[in-house]
C-alpha cells in the first residue's frame, strides 16, 4: 500500500471505471406501477385531451350564462347529467339541467351554477347568482391538449407523473434501464442474517446494506452472495454474476493488510489498484476490472463499506438513473469533536430541531447500530484536528 490518495482522486478513479455504464442508452418498457422512482427514457405526448371532454367542476345546474345574468331567475329543470358514460342531450333554451361534478356539459350550456347558489322548488330552480360564460366549466384539453408533451425525457417518475400518464390512457412507460449490479460479501466469518451464530461468526450486514443502497441509487441487484476467504470461490462468484448479467461488481471486505484478504488475493494479480484513501472510516479501498467489468471493492467494516458506497458509487449510479444527488449543507456542530489530521473524517450525525447537528456514536467503523440512528455524515476536513461547539461543518445527507 503506497501513499494515501485523496477522497477526490478515488472518486474520480471510480467514476472513470464506471464511465462505460453511462453510455448504455438502454431503455425498457415497464407497467406504470413498476415505474415509480424510474426515469423517462423519452419525451411522452398525450394522445388525448386532458380532460378528454368538457365537464362540470361543480354539482349544480348547467345553464346558459346569458339567461341567468339577471339573477335571481327561475328556470324549469330538464334532466340530470351524472359523471357516467354517455352523451347528455342538448340544453333546451330557457331551462337548466341538474349536473354533477365531472359530468359532461350538455351541448348549449356554457356555465354551471353550484347547487349552493340555487333554490329548488319541485321542477323549478331559482338561480340566485349570475355566472359568466365558462364558469365552473372545465374545457377539454384545458390541462393538456392532445399531442402536447406530457413529460420530458429524463423525468423522475413519482406518483403524480404516473397519474398524468394514466390520465392520458397509458398503461406502461419507457424508462432508462437500470445498471445491473452484483454484490459480494467476503469473509469466512459471515453467515446469512438470522442464522444461529457459531463462535466467531457474524451476520452479513454489508450484503443487505449494499443491496438496499444499490436499489435506492436506481440500479438493480442481479446477484448477491457471500464467499469465504478463498480466491477461487470469489472468482467463481464473479463468473456467476457475469452470467447473471452483472455490469458492475461490488465487494466488501478482504482489502486490507491481513493474511486472508480474498479480494486482494484474486484481483491484485489481475492488476487491481489496492490502496488507501485519506479518509476515516473507509481507508482501505480497491478497484479492478474483472473480465472487462468494473469491480469496486469496499473495506469490510460496516460503516466503511456503507460510507464508501455512498461517497464513491452512489453518485455515479444516481446520475445514470436520473436521480438527484444527495444534499450537502452546512450546520453547526452541537458539541466539540476531535479528528485525525491528514484524514477526512466522516462522523455520523443527526440533525436536531434547532438546526445543529449532533454526532452519534464514536468514530469506529464497526458501529453499525449507531449509523442506523444517523441521518447525515458530518465531514471534518483533513486539516482540522478539533471543532468547537457551534463551529460550522459540511454535512452530507444519508
Ligand atoms: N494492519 C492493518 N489492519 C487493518 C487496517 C490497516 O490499515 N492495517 N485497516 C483497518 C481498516 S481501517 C479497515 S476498514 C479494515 C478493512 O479490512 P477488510 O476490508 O480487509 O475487511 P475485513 O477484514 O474482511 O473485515 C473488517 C471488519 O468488518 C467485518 N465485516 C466484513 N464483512 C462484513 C459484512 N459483510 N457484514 C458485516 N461485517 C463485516 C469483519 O468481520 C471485520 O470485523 O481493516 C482494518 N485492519
Ligand atoms: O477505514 Mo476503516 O474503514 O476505518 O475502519
Amino acid at each position: 500500500m503506497g501513499d494515501r490518495i485523496t477522497v477526490e482522486e478515488h472518486a474520480e478513479h471510480v467514476a472513470a471505471l464506471l464511465a462505460p455504464l453511462r453510455d448504455r442508452g438502454a431503455a425498457e418498457t415497464v407497467p406504470l406501477l413498476d415505474a415509480r422512482g424510474r426515469t423517462t427514457a423519452d419525451a411522452i405526448r398525450s394522445a388525448i385531451d386532458l380532460p378528454p371532454f368538457r365537464n362540470s367542476q361543480m354539482d349544480g345546474f348547467a345553464v346558459r350564462a346569458a339567461e341567468v345574468a339577471a339573477a335571481p331567475v327561475a328556470l324549469p329543470i330538464v334532466g340530470e347529467v351524472a359523471a357516467a358514460p354517455g352523451e347528455p342531450p342538448a340544453l333546451e333554451p330557457g331551462t337548466a339541467t341538474r349536473i354533477m361534478t365531472g359530468a359532461p356539459i350538455p351541448p348549449g350550456a356554457d356555465a354551471v351554477v353550484p347547487v349552493e347558489d340555487t333554490t329548488v322548488d319541485g321542477d323549478s330552480v331559482t338561480i340566485r347568482r349570475a355566472r359568466e360564460v365558462g364558469e365552473y366549466v372545465r374545457e377539454a384539453g384545458s390541462d393538456l391538449a392532445a399531442g402536447a408533451e406530457l413529460l420530458g425525457a429524463g423525468v423522475l417518475l413519482e406518483s403524480r407523473q404516473l397519474a398524468a400518464l394514466a390520465a392520458s390512457g397509458l398503461t406502461e412507460v419507457a424508462v432508462l434501464s437500470r445498471v445491473r449490479v452484483a454484490v459480494v460479501s467476503t469473509g469466512s466469518e459471515l453467515v446469512a442474517p438470522g442464522q444461529p451464530l457459531g463462535a466467531g461468526e457474524i451476520p452479513d450486514s454489508n450484503g443487505i446494506a449494499l443491496q438496499a443502497a444499490v436499489a435506492a441509487a436506481g440500479a438493480v441487484v442481479v446477484s448477491a452472495a457471500r464467499v469465504r476467504d478463498d480466491a477461487e470461490e470469489l472468482r467463481a462468484r464473479f463468473d456467476a454474476a457475469i452470467d447473471a448479467g452483472a455490469e458492475l461488481m461490488l465487494t466488501s471486505g478482504g482489502v486490507s493488510m491481513g493474511d486472508h484478504e480474498v479480494v486482494r488475493d484474486l484481483l491484485e494479480p489481475l492488476g487491481a489498484w489496492v490502496g488507501a484513501v485519506a479518509m476515516q472510516p473507509g481507508g482501505p479501498q480497491a478497484t479492478a476490472t474483472y473480465r472487462g467489468l468494473p469491480v469496486i471493492c469496499f473495506p469490510g467494516n460496516p460503516v466503511s463499506s456503507q460510507l464508501s458506497f455512498a461517497l464513491f458509487v452512489a453518485p455515479v449510479l444516481r446520475e445514470i438513473a436520473g436521480l438527484p444527488v444527495a444534499r450537502r449543507e452546512e450546520r453547526a456542530v452541537a458539541a466539540s469533536v476531535t479528528s485525525i489530521v491528514g484524514r477526512r473524517q466522516y462522523l455520523r450525525g443527526r440533525r436536531m430541531p434547532d438546526g445543529a447537528v449532533e454526532v452519534v456514536g464514536g468514530p469506529g467503523s464497526h458501529l453499525v447500530a449507531a449509523l442506523a440512528t444517523a441521518d447525515v455524515l458530518v465531514i471534518v476536513p483533513e486539516a482540522v484536528a478539533a471543532l468547537a461547539a457551534g463551529d460550522l461543518v459540511e454535512v452530507l445527507e444519508l
